[in-house]
């Protein structure tokens, strides 16, 4: 089936109808209407200052208590907007900021630990997580006894990344993994987004790096000024015009 045809006929994992934000006086997000499908890839792309961050910051319930927000978050249909940070993490949607926030004295392993303080009820324990993630991220398992200060910019995007998925979420939203990233530690954050479809994790990735986050993706969507202004199947926006001429373009080629 179809990325396209998936995403209009399968129950989305998360979902956000006409969602609006604003601070003060200043709306800085419209109308967006967004769907994750189960286990699928879906990235935002856009420019500086779009609202993507305030997107997934209110998909988290972490947005200052001062912003006005007005439509649905739901997360597998039931609507989760008027729950706090803890009972997000605990219903399946983990955020890794932009920011990475890690504990950089505490080892690679207490940091692991502490992405579990709430978790899903998935049945699998913390052991169990913990391995699947070292599974996943073999050089954190290596490094489990490192200060999380003194690994590179790669390796602490892994963890941020490894932290997440120890809440057992449903939906991994993660803003901006590739910030920062030298080019080709940049491709191996990449590949890890890939590889997590087959952990059946829905990925909601909003990056700057636009032909990247296309490739990895099964759906995309254009924020530019608040507002959804194109979307469609990854592949379908990769070679649409206004998409290319944009944000694919040799300029902004990265
Ligand atoms: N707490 C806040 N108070 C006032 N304005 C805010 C607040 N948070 C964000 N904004 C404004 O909302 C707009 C959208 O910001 P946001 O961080 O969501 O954009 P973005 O698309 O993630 O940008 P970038 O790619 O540069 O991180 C910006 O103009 C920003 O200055």
């Amino acid at each position: 089936m179809s990325a396209d045809r998936r995403m209009r006929e399968e129950k989305p994992v998360l979902e956000t109808r006409h969602l609006a934000v604003s601070h003060g006086r200043v709306e800085v997000l419209h109308d967006a209407s967004i769907r994750v499908g189960a286990g699928q890839i879906v990235t935002v792309i856009g420019p500086n200052g779009a609202g993507k961050s305030t997107l997934l910051n209110a998909i988290m319930g972490l947005l200052p208590d001062s912003s006005r927000i007005r439509g649905d978050v739901r997360h597998d249909g039931v609507d989760v907007g008027h729950d706090d940070v803890e009972q997000r993490l605990e219903r399946g949607i983990a955020l890794v900021p932009e920011r990475r926030e890690l504990f950089a004295s505490m080892t690679v392993q207490d940091n692991l630990a502490l992405g579990a303080y709430r978790r899903r009820a998935s049945g699998r324990s913390r052991a169990q997580s913990l391995e699947r993630i070292y599974a996943l991220f073999p050089r954190l398992k290596e490094r489990r006894h490192q200060q999380a200060g003194t690994m590179s910019g790669g390796e602490r995007q892994m963890l941020a990344i490894g932290r997440a998925l120890m809440s057992d979420p449903k939906v991994l939203m993660l803003d901006e993994p590739s910030l920062g990233l030298a080019p080709r530690v940049m491709a191996d954050v990449f590949q890890i987004i890939s590889d997590l479809r087959g952990t059946g994790v829905a990925t909601l990735l909003i990056e700057q790096n636009s032909r990247a986050a296309l490739k990895v993706s099964d759906y995309g969507y254009v924020l530019e000024v608040g507002e959804i202004t194109l979307e469609g199947p990854a592949k379908a926006l990769a070679v649409n015009p206004r998409v290319v001429d944009a944000y694919l373009g040799v300029a902004r080629a990265n």
